[in-house]
């Protein structure tokens, strides 16, 4: 077992399966630069031939991610600003996405704004029964900025996709399940144990060759530049007033 303990997230090596844990549970695990710096070394990590699966997910059962921290986010008020932030995390999130192995997200809890463009770039979601998830950045005057509507309209079918970004609402996990989002709902530790049972049963190199198809498909397809419209689109929409008033009650009604 290889171990790198850090303040705001884990990263665990054990049987062939890297996990990457955010570990901010009081601020429902929100993504600050530390967190990003560690999914910057989780794709370093994550290329060693002794890695067969990559895990996301993160400490406690209340939130899995709850997207940008805002408390520390919102100090970023142009477009240019807002840019490098969103095209560093976009570049990771790619980075993940086109992993050579499968990348699982177990969702343990609340998925919002960024939490759930973090959990589309995966493989898989493992969504736990109790957890509610949406694509909320509407509801923040801005649309996804990391890539996240991208992958959606990759994964989902359009309709879905497009619905579950504009009305930027949480759904529960059927619903989730029923949209094509989810892949697997889980109840308890041993339905998350079953997944990867069935996924080992498998030999990794396969898994990797299937990765491949998928990859070059991407590739083809020009997801890159797509997502860095995405992020250009984001960037827009940040620097303007709506989006910093809305930042700003959100901030103001927690402190409350
Ligand atoms: C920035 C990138 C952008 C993207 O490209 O996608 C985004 O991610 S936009 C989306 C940003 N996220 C949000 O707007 C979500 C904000 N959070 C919530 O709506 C709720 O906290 C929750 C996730 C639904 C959980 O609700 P609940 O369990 O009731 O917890 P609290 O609301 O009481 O939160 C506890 C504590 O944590 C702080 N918090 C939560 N999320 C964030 C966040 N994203 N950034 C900063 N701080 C956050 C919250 O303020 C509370 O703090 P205290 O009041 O000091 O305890």
């Amino acid at each position: 077992m290889k171990r790198g303990i850090f303040v705001s997230y884990t990263i665990d090596l054990t049987d062939g399966i890297m996990t990457f844990t955010i570990d901010r549970p009081h601020i429902r695990n929100a993504v600050n630069n530390e967190v990003t710096a560690g999914l910057e070394e989780l794709v370093v990590k994550a290329q060693q031939a002794s890695v067969q699966m990559v895990v996301i997910t993160a400490s406690g059962k209340q939130a899995f991610c709850s997207g940008g921290d805002l408390s520390v986010f919102h100090t970023l008020r142009t477009e240019e600003q807002s840019y490098r932030m969103l095209k560093r995390m976009s570049d990771v999130l790619y980075s993940i996405k086109t992993l050579p192995v499968p990348v699982v997200a177990v969702v343990n809890g609340t998925a919002v704004g960024g939490g759930c463009e973090i959990a589309t770039a995966c493989d898989y979601r493992l969504v736990w029964s109790h957890a509610k998830c949406g694509f909320i950045q509407g509801t923040l005057a801005i649309t996804s900025g990391w890539g996240g509507g991208t992958y959606l309209l990759e994964t989902l079918q359009h309709d879905q996709a497009l619905k579950m970004l504009s009305e930027a609402n949480v759904y529960t996990a059927s619903e989730l399940k029923e949209c094509g989002w989810a892949s697997v709902i889980v109840d308890d530790e041993q339905d998350v144990e079953v997944f990867f049972s069935q996924m080992k049963k498998i030999h990794p190199d396969v898994h990797r060759a299937y990765k491949e198809i998928a990859i070059r498909k991407w590739q083809k397809t020009d997801l890159a530049e797509r997502v860095e419209q995405e992020v250009r689109r984001c960037a827009v929409l940040w620097e303007r007033d709506a989006h910093h008033e809305a930042v700003d009650r959100f901030l103001n009604k927690t402190k409350k």
